[in-house]
Formats: C-alpha cells, structure tokens, sequence
C-alpha cells in the first residue's frame, strides 16, 4: 500500500542502511537531490528525489528522548560519521580541505519519527502547547523529513569527521557535509560583504520571506492531539556560544571568509544561539507587535497535501495558536538576523539541575567503570565530569514533552546518553537525577579506538 505523504517514505526509506537511491513518490512540486553515488552519472525524472546517505551518524544519544532540541543545547555532545565506501571509493578525498572550518552544517534524516504524518501546524515544546505552522519551526515532523544542524567540527580523520554540540540520535542518515562560513549564513556578514548578496536584495528578502525559514527551535514536534510523547526542548543554562565564540575558542583554524567575520555578533544572534539557531538566514518576525492572518478553523486538521502559505496567530504567545507575522521591518532591521518573540522570550524555563548523593556515585561509578558497571565506561564523554556536563544541560533544557510537563509531571523521564541511563523526576522549576546506570545497550562506535570519546578538547 502506497503511504499518503512524502514524509512516510522518507523516514522508512532510511530505516534500512542498505538502501540506495530511494526515489520518492512524485510530489506535487518538482524537486530533486541527486545522489552523490560514486562515479554514476545518475540522472532522474523531475519530481523524484534520489538521495543516498553518505554516512550514519555514531552519536552519544541513542534515542530521541533526551537529545537536545538544538546542537548548542550539549556542546559536550558528541558524534562521529564515517563517508560510505559506497559514496566515494576514497572518503578522506571527499573531505579534504574541511579541516580547515571549525563548523559544518549536517543534513541529515529525522528516520525515527515514528508516528509519519505531517500537519501544518505542530506544537513547539517552548510555546507550552500553542500552534504554529510547521515551517515556522524546527520540527521534525516536515513534509520532507530532512534535518539541518549546525555541529562544531572537531577533527577529519581519514574518511571519519568528528563533531560535537549535535542533536541527532545514532544511526541517523546524513545527506551531506557543508562547511559553515559566516559570510554566507549569517545575514550581518552577508550585507557586511561585498558578494552577490546586497543590503537590498537581503530586505527584499526580508519583506517578502518573513513568515517562515524556520529557525525557531520547536522541538516537540507534538503534533497535536493522540500523539502522546513527544520529544525535547531546549533552552539551557549552560550558556551555549555563538559559532564565532566557538571558533574564537576552538583549535581549528577557520577559513579567512570565517574568520573576519567571527568579529561581529549582533545581539538577536546571540539569542538565536541559545537556541541553536546561530547561522541560518533569519527572516521570521520582529519582536514587535503581532499581526494577524486568519486561518479557517479547518486548517488544523489538514495536513501538508491541503493547505500551505497561510501564517499562524498567535496573541503573544500565550493562546492556542502562535504570534502573528510582523510589520515590515525598518531599513536597519535587514542587518540583523530577528526571530519572534516567542523564541527569545518563550514561557518555558530552564530548570535547575540537582543529582541525589546516590545519582553522584553512580556518576562516579561509571565514569571509573567502578562496581556494578563491569566494563562500561563512557565512549563519548572524557570524564564523569563532563557526562554531568551534558546530564545538565540536557535536562536545564527540560527535555520534556509539553504532554508530559502539563499531564504527568510526576512521572519519572528516563534518557540516554552515551552509557549512561538516568532516571530523573520533575518538580517546580528543578529536575533532579535520581539514579544513573550503565545503558543496557551502549551506543556503539565502530571501532573503539576511533571512538568520539577521544576527541581532544
Ligand atoms: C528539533 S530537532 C532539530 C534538528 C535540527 N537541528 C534542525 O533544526 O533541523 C532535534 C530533535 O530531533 C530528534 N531527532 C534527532 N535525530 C533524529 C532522527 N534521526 N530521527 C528522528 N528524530 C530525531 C531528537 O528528539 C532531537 O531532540
């Protein structure tokens, strides 16, 4: 049986690693990605997009439950993905020169969504149960279920490149590698720079795609009523920075287009960092006043074949459905990135972080493959240390479905990361790890000695 949408076949097209050059059915739009498969000229009909993973992710986060919503949420979460010998004979070719930037962008596949459809309007876990339409946010749950994250690139080795700060699960198919470079993704260096983009063109572009390059941080991708658990949010107190802060303080040497403009980072940028939105073209709403564009009240329940364009209203974000659009900005505007209130002031707290004494000895048990532990040890994180590192910034983001943080608050929420399985519980404004065990099933890298774990810092 044909499954209804685009989406289905893309998350089941990726299940299976042995799959290749899976052609979608033809949507209504022509679209096409060709598949970077190893000498073949590949040619295709429009309509189909043909694509092929040149790796699966190795991450610290073997499940969705837990991951952070953002890449800069956990700057100690870490990953490894190995170019496929089916990619090119000779992955370390493919990879030379990358080095050279200290972020990339990953494109990957959200393969586990699980439940398949795809509504117009999702629930971002930071608006606490209000819609917004899903181009508005970073939602799993797309019409194409593809993924974009902004990972600080460690080291390339070989045909392997380490990353850290991400927000994928093990196992994720990730459709290319590009180079993070300022000049080109940030709207301040764009108009600083003498390229193809003008500070005209970037206002043109600002007046008429405001509604939606989805840069805010929705995560829960609870897709409205029936889905019962959803996935994290982010907001952390652990200060996460800017990829010029990162660059400034990272060892790779980025390249010169990069590193000029690491030297201007406008306030509205470093918000969108918080939430791990640093470097894409922001071109959502102003912080300033609402305005309306009425939905008909049928709109929620079409999904994406039905309905697209017509933008979400949201009163301040407080009732059922999100801000609306913003006037058109002033001139000087078109030279900051801007996102809409509800991103940078959203209703959702961080929470405090507080492990119980026992939570502390099994931390240090682990982390010293001490009693009870056998041999596990962490294969991503370097030290107990920085495993609570990322325990805190993982759970200060509340990782909780706003499902679960407005119906079953006491329940326990148990996450994975790395070889570390913590139980946790929720009270007003804390959550506070209860136990941590050694994961039954360890997230596994390939190779131990290639592990991420021994990245250097
Ligand atoms: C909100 S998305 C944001 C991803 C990316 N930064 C973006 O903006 O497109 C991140 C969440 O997706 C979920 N996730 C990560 N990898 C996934 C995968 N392979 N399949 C399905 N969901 C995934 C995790 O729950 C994670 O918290």
């Amino acid at each position: 049986m044909r499954p209804p949408t685009s989406n289905r076949h893309l998350a089941a097209a990726w299940t299976s690693p042995s799959r290749r050059l899976t052609p979608l059915a033809p949507p209504p739009r022509a679209c096409s990605i060709l598949a970077p498969s190893a000498g073949t000229a590949t040619t295709q009909a429009p309509g189909n997009l043909l694509t092929e993973p040149i790796g699966y992710l190795e991450s610290c986060f073997s499940a969705k439950n837990g991951t952070p919503r953002q890449p800069s949420i956990c700057s100690h979460s870490r990953a490894c993905l190995r170019i496929r010998k089916s990619i090119f004979n000779n992955p370390e070719h493919s990879l030379m020169g990358l080095e050279q930037f200290s972020h990339v962008w990953i494109l990957f596949v959200f393969h586990k969504n699980g439940h398949l459809s795809c509504k117009a309007k999702v629930q971002p876990p930071r608006l606490n149960g209000a819609k917004t339409g899903v181009f508005s946010t970073r939602s799993p749950h797309r019409p194409n279920a593809i993924g974009l994250t902004l990972a600080k690139l460690e080291r390339v080795e070989g045909g392997a490149v380490y990353l850290s700060g991400i927000d994928m699960i093990h196992g994720t198919p990730v459709l290319d590698i590009k180079p993070y470079i300022a000049d080109y993704d940030s709207p301040q260096n764009v108009i600083e720079s003498s390229g193809e983009f003008t500070l005209q063109n970037n206002q043109d572009k600002l007046k008429t795609g405001s509604q939606s390059e989805g840069n805010t941080d929705s995560c829960d991708w609870q897709q409205l009523p029936g889905h019962k658990e959803s996935q994290p949010c982010c907001r952390s107190k652990e200060k996460p920075k800017s990829p010029e802060a990162r660059m400034s303080g990272g060892s790779n040497v980025g390249s010169d287009d990069a590193a000029n403009s690491q030297q201007s980072s406008p306030e509205p940028r470093e918000r969108a960092a918080e939430l791990g939105e640093e470097s894409s073209p922001k071109v959502a709403q102003e912080q300033s006043g609402p305005r309306s564009q009425e939905e008909s009240p049928s709109e929620e329940h079409e999904d994406r074949r039905l309905k697209r364009g017509a933008g979400a209203v949201v009163p301040e974000g407080r009732g059922p459905e999100m801000p609306p659009r913003a006037p058109p900005r002033a001139a000087g505007a078109a030279q900051r990135a801007v996102v809409p209130a509800w991103v940078s002031e959203a209703p959702v707290a961080s929470l405090e972080v507080r492990f119980t004494p026992h939570a502390e000895m099994d931390l240090g048990h682990l982390g010293s493959g001490g009693p009870g532990v056998g041999q596990a040890s962490f294969k991503y994180f370097q030290s107990a240390e920085e495993a609570r590192h990322a325990i805190e910034a993982v759970l200060s983001a509340d990782p909780r479905s706003v499902y679960r943080r407005k119906l079953c608050q006491d329940r326990l929420f148990y996450f994975t990361v790395d070889t570390a399985h913590v139980t946790c519980w929720f009270g007003d404004g804390f959550a506070e790890v209860l136990r941590i065990k050694p994961a039954f099933e360890p997230v596994q890298t390939s190779k131990a000695a290639e592990s991420p774990g021994s990245l250097g810092s």
